[in-house]
């Protein structure tokens, strides 16, 4: 640090603050959607199927999908959103203040009020989302691309206003790589039970700050050995 930095104690001890909340803030969010993600997937084959589908056709089989890739594969992106919605990884916010009166709904909010917002409510409101409990990435699709009419807010998942999350590109994209990564190249599906019968899951998971499902078994297979190496020597 210091060989880049300025040596200040104030500076070094910002950028220690600013790395830890990177972690304490990232770590377990981005890996509690990706959790998700695996769940969602041992659950609805099909929607491996269709992914995969997408990224055969454009990403093909020889490399791995990358960043340019991006607005190209939109069903992977309609994943992410699903991912987000289904179950929040924040489901209830930490209160937030208010700095001035406001007025929702009607209803006066005085300033210094306490206000926690709850996402879940809003990601699984049935007047915007039909079936909102099944977890269906077509939703937010309209003839092969995402669907500008849905209300669609991946935003919503990661807060507003002024405490809004810092890290939420860095986290959608971190998302959205590794999703269409582990797609391209792996088969996630249901273990087997001793007589060979598919094991049964159940959506079932944590509730507490962050919301993440409980620990399930699932086998992650390469779809082929060019898939496998693929991904260990991209
Ligand atoms: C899928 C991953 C993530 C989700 C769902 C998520 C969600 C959230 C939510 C809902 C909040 C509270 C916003 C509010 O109160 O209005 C928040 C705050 C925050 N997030 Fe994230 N986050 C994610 C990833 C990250 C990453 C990767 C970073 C850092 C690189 C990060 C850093 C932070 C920080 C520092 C805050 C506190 C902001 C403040 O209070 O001013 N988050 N996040």
């Amino acid at each position: 640090m210091e060989e880049f930095g300025t040596g200040d104690p104030v500076t070094e001890k910002r950028l220690r603050a600013t790395t830890a909340t990177v972690y304490l803030g990232g770590a377990e969010t981005s890996a509690s959607a990706l959790h998700t993600f695996f769940l969602a997937m041992v659950l609805h084959p099909e929607v491996q199927a269709k992914a995969r589908e997408e990224l055969d056709r454009v990403v093909g089989a020889h490399r791995l999908p990358t960043f340019d890739d991006f607005g190209s594969i939109p069903y992977i992106d309609a994943i992410v959103k699903e991912v987000l919605r289904w179950y929040p990884i924040v489901p209830i916010l930490m209160p937030h203040k208010l700095s001035e009166d406001d007025v929702y709904d009607g209803y006066l909010l005085e300033k210094g009020s306490f206000v926690m917002v709850n996402i879940w409510a809003i990601l699984h409101d049935e007047k915007r989302y039909t079936d909102p409990f099944a977890f269906n990435p077509d939703r937010f699709m309209k003839d092969g691309v995402l669907d500008p009419e849905v209300f669609d807010r991946e935003e919503v998942a990661f807060g507003f206003g002024r405490r809004v999350c810092p890290g939420r590109h860095l986290a959608y994209e971190t998302v959205w790589i590794m999703i269409a990564s582990v797609l391209s190249c792996f088969d996630i599906r249901k273990p087997k039970t001793e007589d060979g019968q598919d094991m049964e899951l159940r959506e079932d998971f944590v509730s507490s700050f962050v919301c993440e499902p409980k620990p399930f078994k699932c086998e992650i297979r390469p779809r082929s050995r060019q898939h496998l190496e693929l991904f260990a020597h991209p």
